[in-house]
């Protein structure tokens, strides 16, 4: 297990109006995949926004383990040598995956079908979370897996070549196991398949296409079928990095519920499967507007402008869980404040995140004088129609990178202040949180 950093409380108080224009950073899927897929690409790509968080750090890290040379350049861009599908080398230490599922789920699918052995190792929250639901498949395609008991971190990956090219249904709505699954199939003879029957993030379809892949994406019966043609040559490519929806979230929930509040988030992803917040805001009565509206790296993007809105308590249907997966924890502090009644349901992956989130955040919330009732599926909250929250409380993190930002958003409309347990791991997704936060509270 990779050693815990030192806690580091916060507190967050009654914030007047937030005002001022932001831009969030890098898309965090979009760098892990920028990382990966120019790691195997043969010569040198260019990535500019990609996110310098902890959980990308450690993709790279772990990518220059396996022979990929990777730089940040003076300008801010990362610049790629990749060793070409098929050219990754052994690598000498156990990858320390740190608290990142993607990292440590694409790259358990990229060893897969290389001839090395990698052992994975992370933090506490990481080494909690399942890893069966890779396991399995890539173990069809050949790959020989040793993990501690229940499925979890530390394991180790011996790949084989040449692996088994499979078509694989997913028993579970996750982008993570279809890009292993795809990245696994890179190096493997023949076509690998992977059914989506409800769809999640499209980030790897559409990158791999960028770099040259053979893959192409078809409807059968209602589900997604995703085919990759194997022992690709991916080409070398300049990627520009979208910004973070997830990232975002925190502000758009934080503008919509500091009354006074106008806020504009620039460069914000706007690709449907990472959408879905935006949609259930709105239909609360949220007053979200896009301008500017562009393609950013293949990917549809917009500048948000949001203002301090009476949102009104809303039944949340399952099926727009994976286009909102991540934003959980934030939409239910929005929640709490708005009039009525929210009810979610269909969310059982929440509870294996970095933390289980359904649980971290009914009690964070309750903790803070919210009205929620957890349920084995979601949460029921009963809003405050528009005023504070009590407040006066400290919420356990759990090494949850969102439930630090979510309940830290909480505490600006509080009357006694929020203390967050922990603020460290912000670093994972958005080192720069708290600075763009101040910027809004003191802009005027
Ligand atoms: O593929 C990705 O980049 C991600 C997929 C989602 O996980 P699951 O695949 O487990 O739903 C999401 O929660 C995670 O933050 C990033
Ligand atoms: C679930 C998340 O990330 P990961 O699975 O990569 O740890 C997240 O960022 O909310």
């Amino acid at each position: 297990m990779s050693a815990a950093a030192p806690p580091s409380p916060a507190r967050f108080a009654m914030s007047g109006p937030l005002s001022g224009r932001i831009r969030t950073p890098g898309d965090k899927s979009i760098s892990h995949r920028a990382i990966m897929f120019s790691a195997l690409a043969v010569g040198t790509s260019r990535i500019a926004g990609l996110l310098e968080g902890e959980d990308v750090l450690a993709t790279a890290a772990a990518m220059r383990a396996m022979g990929a040379s990777i730089e940040r350049q003076d300008d801010g861009t990362w610049h790629v040598d990749g060793v070409g599908v098929g050219g990754l080398l052994q690598p000498r230490q156990a990858l320390d995956m740190g608290n990142s599922g993607t990292s440590t789920r694409l790259l358990m699918g990229l060893v897969a079908s290389h001839g090395i052995t990698a052992t994975f190792i992370g933090d506490a929250s990481l080494s909690a979370r399942p890893m069966a639901r890779v396991i399995d498949p890539l173990s069809l395609m050949g790959a020989d897996i040793v993990a501690s008991p229940g499925g979890r971190l530390p394991l180790s990956v011996r790949g084989l070549v040449p692996a088994v090219a499979l078509s694989y249904r997913l028993p579970v709505a996750s982008a993570q196991v279809k890009s292993a699954l795809l990245l696994a199939g890179l190096n493997t003879p023949g076509v690998t398949r992977v059914i989506e029957p409800v769809p999640t993030r499209d980030h790897s379809e559409r990158m791999l296409r960028g770099f040259g892949a053979d893959l192409s994406v078809t409807e059968e019966d209602g589900a997604r079928v995703i085919v990759l043609r194997g022992e690709a040559e991916l080409q070398p490519q300049d990627i520009v990095v979208p910004g973070d929806p997830s990232s975002a979230a925190f502000f758009i929930v934080a503008a919509l519920i500091v009354p006074g509040s106008d806020v504009v988030v620039e460069g914000v992803g706007l690709n449907a499967t990472r959408a879905g917040l935006i949609r259930v805001l709105k239909d609360m009565g949220a007053d979200i507007s896009a301008a500017n509206e562009r393609a950013v790296g293949g990917e549809p993007v917009a500048d948000l402008h949001i203002r301090h809105s009476r949102l009104t308590g809303i039944d949340v249907p399952p099926e727009v869980a994976p286009s909102m997966i991540d934003e959980f924890p934030a939409f239910f502090v929005a929640a709490a404040f708005a009039t009525g009644t929210t009810r979610t349901c269909g969310l059982e992956e929440l509870r294996v995140k970095e933390s289980d989130r359904l649980a971290t955040m009914a009690a964070a919330l309750v903790a803070a004088g919210a009205g929620v009732r957890e349920t084995e599926d979601g949460l029921v909250i009963e809003g405050t129609s528009g005023e504070p929250l009590p407040g006066g409380a400290t919420v356990a993190t759990r090494l949850d990178h969102r439930i630090a930002m979510s309940m830290a958003v909480a505490g600006l409309h509080s009357r006694a202040a929020i203390e967050i347990d922990d603020m460290a791991p912000v670093a994972t997704s958005f080192p720069a949180f708290t600075r763009l936060l101040d910027s809004l509270r003191t802009s005027t």
